[in-house]
């Protein structure tokens, strides 16, 4: 039997603190971004960011919305362990493809965190793909609520908020964990 924590939550949320979390107590996580960049590097194709957004659209579209969980399944299966965590469910057909595959041993669990909070946690982190004003993270909010996240959010059995420091967020990840 695998148990699984699956995180869903806005852009810049705290998806990856919570993965590292996990990470750090051997537990480990599969990122389902992971799964689309190994399907542009099998088709021969760059890594880019053009590249995987595109490959990610033509899956969702020619293998269903669930397209990208339905690959994580036989990966989670394979590894054969107690316990994995999936980084970036995205939709509600995603949720349900990993309930129908592991029942009660998948629970998803929502990440909250205020825009403004999140905001100036993406100021802090300066990744390379990063938006440079409040409106940008507004316009990846809304394109990532498009996509469903907000009722994939809805679908959570388990709400965590983090809106205060770090030490205080992973303790809680470890309090589920445990
Ligand atoms: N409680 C916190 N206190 C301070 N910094 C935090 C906290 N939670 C997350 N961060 C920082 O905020 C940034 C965004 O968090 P993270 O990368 O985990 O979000 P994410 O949900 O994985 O984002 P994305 O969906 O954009 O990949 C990171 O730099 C992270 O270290």
């Amino acid at each position: 039997m695998t148990r699984i924590l699956a995180f869903v939550g806005m852009p810049a949320s705290g998806k990856s603190e919570a993965s590292a979390v996990l990470r750090r107590k051997g537990i480990a996580v599969i990122n389902m971004g992971d799964v689309i960049r190994e399907e542009v590097v099998r088709r021969g194709l760059e890594p880019t960011d053009a590249n995987t957004g595109g490959v990610g659209t033509e899956l969702r579209e020619t293998e269903g919305r669930d397209a990208v969980a339905r690959r994580c399944v036989p990966k989670i299966k394979e590894a054969d362990s107690d316990f994995i965590g999936i980084d970036g469910v995205r939709s509600v057909p995603e949720v349900e493809c990993f309930k129908e595959a592991f029942g009660d041993d998948f629970t998803l669990v929502s990440i909250d965190s205020p825009l403004e909070v999140r905001f100036a946690r993406v100021m802090a982190r300066k990744r390379s793909d990063d938006m440079q004003d409040i409106d940008a993270l507004k316009v990846r909010d809304e394109r990532e609520l498009g996509w469903g996240m907000g009722e994939a959010m809805d679908k959570a059995d388990i709400v965590i908020t983090n809106n205060s420091s770090l030490e205080e967020f992973s303790k809680k990840i470890r309090a589920l964990v445990e």
